[in-house]
């Protein structure tokens, strides 16, 4: 379980330009539950989740992750957690050009040290169940739109990540391709993860695949 009390994010503090984006959230996010963070732009959706992900810090408050306070951990610390306990989704794929698709894939686990040959078998096997596979020798700079995003979930789960974290997932989706994103959704339940995502698309938060939906307006949790 995640848990967040009290935080508080406050941008330029103490200049003129000093802003809260997050006031006091208390927030309890249960394991293998599908949970979306909905609300206004600018309501502080991705500042939230960047703190849930340990990507940022809160000024104020506690963030506790299976009952261990992180707030306060080093950095070196936080990279480590992040790295084993979390897989990102972002809006935009931030693949790494001028390597291929199969590169991009293993890059967040060269860290780990694991064997290179099974990591390979790995990201090829996380391809082909995107459909993927036969774009893995291509640069990412040939994908379509919807190739590079299906490319960087696969990356997102090459260290097998307990925690999905998807920041807008579907905001460069057509229909099509947004459902076949929350069949992915689905099956990261059935396999016991626990997914957190920011959307304010209907198709995200309506879905019966979703447990749970968080309300953020001006930094603060409604209801
Ligand atoms: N690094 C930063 N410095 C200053 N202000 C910031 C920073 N990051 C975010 N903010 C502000 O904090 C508020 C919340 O931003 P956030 O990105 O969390 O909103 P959001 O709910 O995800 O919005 P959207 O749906 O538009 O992505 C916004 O007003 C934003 O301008």
């Amino acid at each position: 379980m995640i848990e967040l009390v009290n935080v508080k994010k406050v941008f330029n503090a103490g200049n003129p330009s000093e802003f809260s984006a997050l006031n006091s959230v208390n927030l309890r996010i249960a394991e293998n539950q599908v949970t979306v963070l909905k609300g206004p732009s600018g309501s502080g959706k991705t500042t939230l989740l960047s703190i849930v992900g340990c990507m940022s810090r809160p000024s104020a408050g506690r963030v506790k992750l299976q009952g261990r306070e992180i707030t306060s951990l080093p950095e070196r610390f936080l990279t480590d957690i992040r790295r084993k306990t979390f897989g990102f989704i972002f809006q935009q794929p931030n693949l790494i050009k001028g390597i291929s698709v199969l590169d991009n894939v293993m890059l967040p686990a060269y860290p780990l040290g694991e064997k290179r040959s099974h990591l390979k078998i790995k990201a090829m096997n996380g391809l082909s169940e995107l459909n993927i596979a036969n774009k893995a020798a291509s640069k990412v700079e040939w994908l379509s739109g919807g190739e590079a995003q299906r490319a960087s979930i696969v990356r997102a789960l090459i260290n097998d990540p307990h925690i999905i974290i998807a920041d807008e997932p579907t905001a460069h989706l057509d229909t099509k391709l947004s459902y076949r994103f929350m069949e992915i959704i689905e099956k990261f339940k059935a396999e016991g993860k626990t997914v957190i995502i920011t959307s304010h698309d209907p198709l995200v938060y309506e879905s019966s695949m979703v447990d749970r939906v968080v309300n953020l307006r001006d930094g603060q949790i409604e209801g």
